[in-house]
């Protein structure tokens, strides 16, 4: 099979196409991308990376960062993070409230906001933001065997600036005991996550430690990375998690930055960007992209 052949194909159809999704607006930094970008990377079980169009492109990966933390916090806290954060789709949008109120400020996941503030509250565990930080980059670092990639403090800081959101998901577990530092360090934390950029390259390169092929880098146990894969197929695109594991096939995590990472099992980590969304968030080209690359190469995890 000639993926190469068939990258370039999806490059060239992308770059065609007149709608391209609307770039998220809750901050200038993200609102201000140009549409028009569109990059794709696989790195292959090989050991090759193989790209099209704006793959080398540095972009803000936002929530795909949960996928990072989440290996993070259940390397440390094992599976007594499954007290504090559900396992189940949300059905609802990514930085919804709603069943807060009657589920008892217990997320219903680790990849939608809430969630992923308890799980960076877990990962936190009474030390400096900083601390914390420094050993995440260098989880990122040692996941994509690249040092050059770090995170934004323009996006950081506006993250902070227009939080009000996530400060009261955080505010509203607190009062349900569910946050263990201060409120203002964990959602701090969070939004410097939000805040890493990297490339598409660099994402897949990033995402070959959830392959499960010989060679990659082992940062997790194999029954660990195939619960961090259950999550992505489950949650990783919020309310459209179902419709992209119905076109798709395959475990995904979305951010508001337009990425995507999507693991095809002892085959591929594919990173895909393109900062126009769809209406649920997620990005609207590379979403399409990845239904035509997993139909081009039938790569699925319902083979
Ligand atoms: N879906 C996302 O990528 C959300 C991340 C964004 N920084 C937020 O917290 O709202």
């Amino acid at each position: 099979m000639d993926v190469q052949r068939i990258l370039d194909d999806i490059g060239t159809d992308m770059a065609a196409r007149p709608d391209r999704g609307l770039a998220a607006t809750y901050i200038p930094e993200l609102a201000g991308i140009d549409p028009a970008q569109f990059g794709l990377a696989v790195a292959l079980a090989d050991g090759r990376v193989l790209t099209t169009g704006d793959a080398d492109v540095s972009f803000s990966i936002q929530s795909v960062s949960k996928v990072f933390t989440l290996a993070l916090a259940l390397g440390r806290q094992g599976d007594g993070l499954w007290s504090r954060v559900g396992r189940e789709p949300s059905g609802h949008a990514f930085n919804s409230i709603l069943q807060l109120e009657t589920e008892a400020g217990i997320p219903r996941n680790p990849f939608i906001n809430a969630g992923a503030l308890v799980v960076t509250d877990t990962i936190l565990d009474g030390r400096a933001p900083k601390e914390t930080l420094a050993e995440l980059v260098q989880f990122v670092r040692a996941a994509a065997d690249d040092d050059d990639l770090h995170i934004d403090a323009d996006v950081a800081r506006s993250e902070q600036a227009h939080g009000h959101r996530n400060t009261a998901l955080a505010e509203f577990m607190a009062a349900h005991g569910n946050m263990r530092n201060p409120v203002e360090k964990t959602c701090g934390t969070y939004f410097h996550q939000c805040a890493i950029a990297m490339t598409c390259r660099q994402l897949a390169l990033a995402g070959r430690f959830l392959m499960g092929a010989p060679d990659m880098p082992r940062l997790v146990s194999p029954a660990r990375m195939r619960r961090v894969l259950a999550l992505m197929m489950t949650c990783g695109h919020y309310d459209a998690s179902g419709d992209f594991a119905f076109r798709v096939g395959l475990p995904g995590k979305s951010g508001v930055g337009g990425g995507i990472l999507v693991i095809a099992p002892g085959r591929a980590s594919i990173a895909v960007w393109s900062p126009g969304l769809n209406a649920n968030g997620n990005s609207h080209l590379g979403s399409i992209a990845m239904e035509m690359l997993a139909a081009r190469t039938g790569w699925s995890v319902f083979d």
